[in-house]
């Protein structure tokens, strides 16, 4: 019988260096019991020590809600390995990436470990494999890539080594989510899982180019971060992880590799570490790019061998396009997935740069993947045509969102949840656009009420996504539409707000009709501190819903203020303890869903309407809504029950 989520009680961490300790504060974080086991006592207690300060911490910035002290009383420390693992169901391995090394620790975890126990590799480069070849149970092995450092780090890569059985893999991708993680599978042990093989030629094609003299270091860096909007540019990400690390994978895999890469590693600048790389730290002030160094740059280089490797992922069934998108997010920071990023560029677009460059170097890493030129001879380009990596629309009208997660329930319940956790839900442009498309595809007569809310607990969204800002020309700025679809919709919208709801963020609550928020969230109009001001509706809405004073005080200094003082303001209808933050949301849904919904949308459209108008043409509306919903079988049921002594029972006609 294999292991259950529900059975699992005890876990063990193998490690209590920087990996093992994080992955046993987020595995007690999740409320695990977790035993921390190293080889000697001192680096034990170092790991401890570290687990204690960043529970401390933690807690300072409000980033938990738990008594670090209870966190901690779930954590025991160990050298011992046998009884470490004596009862545990659980062990994650988190040694030294050193294959033989960890093939002895399974070894001696298939003699001290209970039949049942799973074994979870923390490697970020190591075969699952050959790591399981050293048990006796390798179906009872996965990989689980935690990312440094996993307190910080959404994503755990859940990897399939070949014997790994679907329960197990299972197991542990149910348990990271459990641990409040974010597990992507990587169905195959590909070299470099998926987010390494992604993000490899990030690096391995910039360095060609710089190599080659058709861009400078500072040019593709600043081209990088101020045009495609990655957090930093491929020779600063190297500098950082160290060049011979870049070298040694490239090597090992038997890639040929750049020449300024070659010269790096020949001269020992191997980047931070060594004071110099591609940048000086140590007589210079490290990255010297600015904005505009960027123009002229071909990106496109870049993009369409990161695009080859993640077709390579799906074609092999490795990963999905949301996978692989999800890993690039939060593995790196990408600031959208390849995928989609492909699907806007055109897939012909970049098997078309792919040939070009085959055809310039005849090097074999820009032959196009063959799904990409499946995909282009079948016409799925991607966003234009309907479909590509994702689908758009295709004839049966239904459409991947990438940004958003939505579910509409039986009861007209329809939950929109913004999903960028990353990114504190920041509404981008694929944000506003798929929940625009969402609420106009969607058949009104099967929604009661929709929800809002934002994916984690940190963030309802801390406004529009400020790394699109640079370069935007002012017609190219469209949000309005998104709002106005929201305030417009005609079933009655519901902002469920747990942590920052601030900028555009603020603007979609108050687009919405009513505002219920956890105690610690805090409310705010930080544009102005940006140059800015709300654009989304904000000033607009603000100067109508609250006096005049405390509206331009919000607009004015941008400061934040809590759940309390914006309940007292009349911004949102309560705010609520965390413990009971659901519950209250679920009493507001039962009578939205219930209600009768002919009735809830003409109040809707009288109140929105009528607070634009003076008081005769708003009383005109009303009496006018009022006269209709007279004629209606809802009123005729409302009316029934109340004699009846009964719940009515509304259909909407
Ligand atoms: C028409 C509408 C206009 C607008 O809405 S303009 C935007 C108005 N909003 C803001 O100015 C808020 C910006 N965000 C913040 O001030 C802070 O964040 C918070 C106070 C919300 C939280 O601070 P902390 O707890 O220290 O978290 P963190 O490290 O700043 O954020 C976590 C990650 O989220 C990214 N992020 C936060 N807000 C945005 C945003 N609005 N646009 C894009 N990214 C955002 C960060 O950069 C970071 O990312 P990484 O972990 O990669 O460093």
């Amino acid at each position: 019988m294999s292991l259950e989520l529900e059975d699992v009680d005890h876990v063990t961490v193998l490690g209590a260096g920087s990996m093992g300790h994080g992955i046993t504060e987020v595995v007690a974080l999740g409320g695990y019991d977790v035993t921390m086991r190293d080889i000697e006592e001192e680096i034990v207690e170092d790991g401890y020590q570290d687990i204690e300060w960043s529970l401390e911490k933690l807690s300072e910035k409000g980033r938990i809600d738990q008594d670090p002290e209870a966190v901690l009383g779930r954590i025991s420390t160990a050298v011992d390995l046998e009884s470490a693992v004596a009862d545990t169901d659980l062990v994650i391995e988190a040694a030294p990436e050193k294959l033989d090394l960890k093939r002895d620790i399974y070894a001696d975890l298939e003699e001290f470990a209970p039949d049942h126990t799973v074994f979870a590799s923390n490697t970020s480069s190591l075969p699952i494999t050959q790591i399981a070849e050293a048990t006796d149970r390798p179906e009872q092995v996965v990989g689980t890539h935690y990312f440094n450092p996993p307190v910080k780090m959404d994503l755990v890569e859940v990897i399939y080594g070949e014997g790994t059985s679907d329960e197990t893999a299972e197991l542990a991708y149910e348990f990271v989510e459990d641990i409040d993680k974010t597990p992507i599978y990587v169905r195959k042990d590909v070299r470099g899982f998926v987010v390494n093989t992604v993000l490899g030629p990030f690096g391995d094609e910039a360095a060609w180019m710089a190599s080659e003299g058709v861009a400078t270091v500072e040019a593709i860096d600043a081209a990088m971060v101020h045009q495609r909007g990655y957090p930093m540019g491929p020779f600063e990400l190297s500098d950082m992880t160290g060049i011979d690390i870049g070298y040694d994978v490239a090597k090992e895999a038997g890639r040929e590799v750049a020449p300024i890469v070659e010269e790096k590693v020949e001269n020992e600048h191997l980047g931070r570490k060594t004071g110099k790389g591609y940048y000086d730290y140590e007589d210079g002030d490290g990255t010297t790019y600015e904005p505009g160094d960027g123009e002229g740059v071909d990106t496109l280089r870049i993009e369409a061998r990161i695009v080859n490797r993640a077709a390579y992922l799906i074609r092999e069934d490795v990963a999905t396009p949301d996978a692989i998108d999800t890993g690039m997010r939060l593995g790196t920071g990408f600031p959208e997935g390849p995928c989609r990023r492909a699907d806007k560029i055109g897939l012909d677009t970049i098997v078309e740069k792919l040939r070009d460059l085959h055809e310039e170097y005849s090097a074999e890493r820009y032959e196009p993947d063959p799904w990409l030129v499946e995909k282009v001879e079948a016409g799925e380009t991607g966003e234009d045509a309907g479909s590509g990596f994702y689908d758009y629309g295709g004839e049966d009208g239904t459409r991947d969102y990438t940004t958003i997660d939505h579910e509409l329930h039986d009861n007209g319940l329809l939950e929109i949840e913004l999903d960028r956790p990353s990114r504190m839900n920041a509404l981008n442009d694929d944000l506003m656009e798929e929940t625009v498309h969402l609420l106009d595809s969607v058949d009104v007569d099967e929604v009661r009420a929709v929800t809002f809310e934002g994916n984690g607990d940190r963030a309802f969204s801390a406004g529009a996504d400020i790394t699109g800002f640079s370069g935007v020309a002012p017609h190219e700025v469209e949000v309005t539409e998104f709002f106005e679809t929201v305030n417009d919709f005609p079933r009655p919208t519901l902002a469920k707000i747990d942590g920052f709801c601030l900028g555009g963020g603020h603007e979609l609550a108050m687009a919405c009709d009513l505002r219920v928020a956890t105690e610690d969230s805090e409310f705010g109009f930080p544009e102005i501190n940006l140059g800015l001001i709300p654009g989304g509706g904000g000033t607009q809405r603000a100067i109508r819903m609250l006096p005049e004073a405390r509206a331009k005080e919000l607009v004015f200094r941008g400061n934040r203020i809590s759940a309390e003082r914006a309940h007292k303001w009349g911004l949102i209808n309560c705010a609520v303890d965390s413990e009971e933050f659901e519950e209250i949301c679920q009493e507001f849904v039962d009578d939205l869903v219930n209600g009768p919904p002919i009735a809830l949308r003409k109040a809707k459209q009288v109140m929105n309407r009528g607070a634009d108008e003076n008081m005769a043409a708003g009383l005109e509306m009303e009496s006018q809504a009022f006269g209709l919903l007279l004629t209606t079988d809802d009123m005729e049921e409302g009316a029934m029950a109340f004699m009846g002594d009964r719940e009515p029972e509304f259909e909407g006609k």
